[in-house]
């Protein structure tokens, strides 16, 4: 084994039976929503596993992920496997990190942090969300100097707080900058609706704006004597619909890192992030949370990966669930994956345990299907690997 040996894990479960011990949480990772509803207040659990309208999107990205199978081929010495990969200049041990979550308080209280430590003791990126309960700098002291971190930037109508938050990050050590492009405004989302619940109403997730000095500096009284009005200032500056192509030159020259566009679904968008300078995509519709009917995620990958492969890092969220999304993702050309929802349900259901969990069963299954395919590194994956049963 060249790279860590992540398929340990299953023979440590094994062990661990010898003992009478079974693992607290499922290892079939699509099961933890289940498990989440049963134990998990209904708010929380309905903000976290609902979607946008009907769900249309969020069973087309299942349904895009589920039309590909695998073809495994046979005696090709998978004996030594590495699944590190290179993404914007970093050496990771695996091709996955942790999707940008907002609110995780309501998960747990332990929250951003626990997951934050989870990914670090793993090695693996966390993407600290803008809407997160605790600040950015919170989250980089808990994962320790020389973890890999993202910063998910909600790019909000003031500019001030934009270049404060930048900053920010860049002082809280964030190597890359996730801009997300699909949520201008929340979707209509019926589970949340139907209940009447919404987290930032009650000040959830605000942490790094109620901190921020340049946010501070726009209301007229502090957020501890006035905190409504703090909310609703926040309400009204959190994103800016107006917001166009021409408007990345100014992140471009606020931030000297990698930046990545998230929620790209169009191959001539993928182009234009190309044209003004980005570095990377994620290929996502935010899990089917905002537009209902829009693409599955996995239907949109191969199309972008095509146009933009050799310009850009293609990454992809929404839908995965397994090891084998895994590797339909890397084979259908992307270079690394977010993980969202099943992070968010360990998370719930056992703290930072939980995450660990979570990640060690996602990379153990992978690192078996990929063995058991006959590959033994994620670079070796192209569209080869799949067929399409259906046909088209
Ligand atoms: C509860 C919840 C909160 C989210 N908050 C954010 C966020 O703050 N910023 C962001 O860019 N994406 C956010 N997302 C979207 C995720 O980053 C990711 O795109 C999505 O979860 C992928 O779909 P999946 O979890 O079904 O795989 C959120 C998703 C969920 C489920
Ligand atoms: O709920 C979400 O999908 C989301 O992206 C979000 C938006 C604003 C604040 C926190 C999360």
């Amino acid at each position: 084994m060249q790279g860590q040996d992540w398929s340990a894990f299953q023979f440590e479960i094994y062990l661990n039976g010898m003992n009478g011990t079974v693992p607290r949480l499922p290892t079939d990772l699509s099961r933890l929503e289940e498990m989440a509803a049963q134990r998990l207040g209904p708010g929380p659990v309905g903000y976290v596993a609902g979607s946008a309208g009907s769900g249309r999107t969020e069973r087309a990205n299942r349904e895009a992920l589920d039309r590909w199978a695998i073809v495994p081929r046979m005696l090709r010495d998978v004996r030594e496997r590495d699944l590190g990969v290179e993404l914007f200049g970093r050496r990771l041990p695996a091709p996955v990190a942790l999707a940008p979550v907002g609110v995780l308080s309501i998960m747990h209280p332990d929250a951003e942090p626990a997951a934050a430590r989870a990914a670090a003791a793993l090695g693996l990126p966390f993407t600290a969300s803008s809407a997160a309960d605790t600040t950015m700098e919170q989250i980089a002291e808990a994962m320790g100097e020389q973890a890999e971190r993202w910063f998910q930037l909600y790019w909000p109508k003031d500019r001030e707080v934009c270049v404060s938050f930048l900053g920010r990050a860049k002082a809280a050590g964030y190597s890359v900058l996730v801009v997300t492009l699909d949520t201008w405004l929340l979707a209509w989302r019926p589970r949340d609706l139907d209940q009447a619940y919404l987290p930032f109403l009650h000040g959830i997730g605000t942490a790094n704006y109620f901190s921020d000095p340049a946010f501070r500096a726009g209301l007229a009284k502090p957020v501890e004597e006035d905190p409504t009005a703090a909310v609703l200032h926040w309400a009204q500056m959190f994103a800016d619909p107006g917001k166009t192509w021409e408007d990345l030159a100014f992140l471009r020259d606020h931030w000297d890192g990698p930046i990545v566009l998230k929620g790209v679904l169009h191959p001539d968008d993928a182009r234009r992030a190309a044209d003004a300078g980005m570095d990377g995509v994620v290929v996502s519709n935010h899990g089917g949370r905002q537009v209902n009917g829009a693409i599955g995620a996995a239907d949109a990958l191969p199309g972008i990966a095509e146009a933009v492969g050799d310009r850009l890092t293609v990454l992809f969220d929404s839908g995965v669930r397994s090891g084998d999304d895994v590797l339909k993702a890397l084979a259908l050309g992307a270079r690394g994956v977010l993980l969202g929802r099943p992070y968010v349900y360990g998370l719930g259901l056992d703290g930072e345990a939980g995450v660990t969990h979570v990640l060690r069963c996602l990379l153990a299954e992978f690192d078996l299907t990929m063995a058991l395919s006959g590959y033994t590194r994620p670079g070796e994956l192209t569209r080869e690997a799949l067929t399409r049963p259906g046909g088209a």
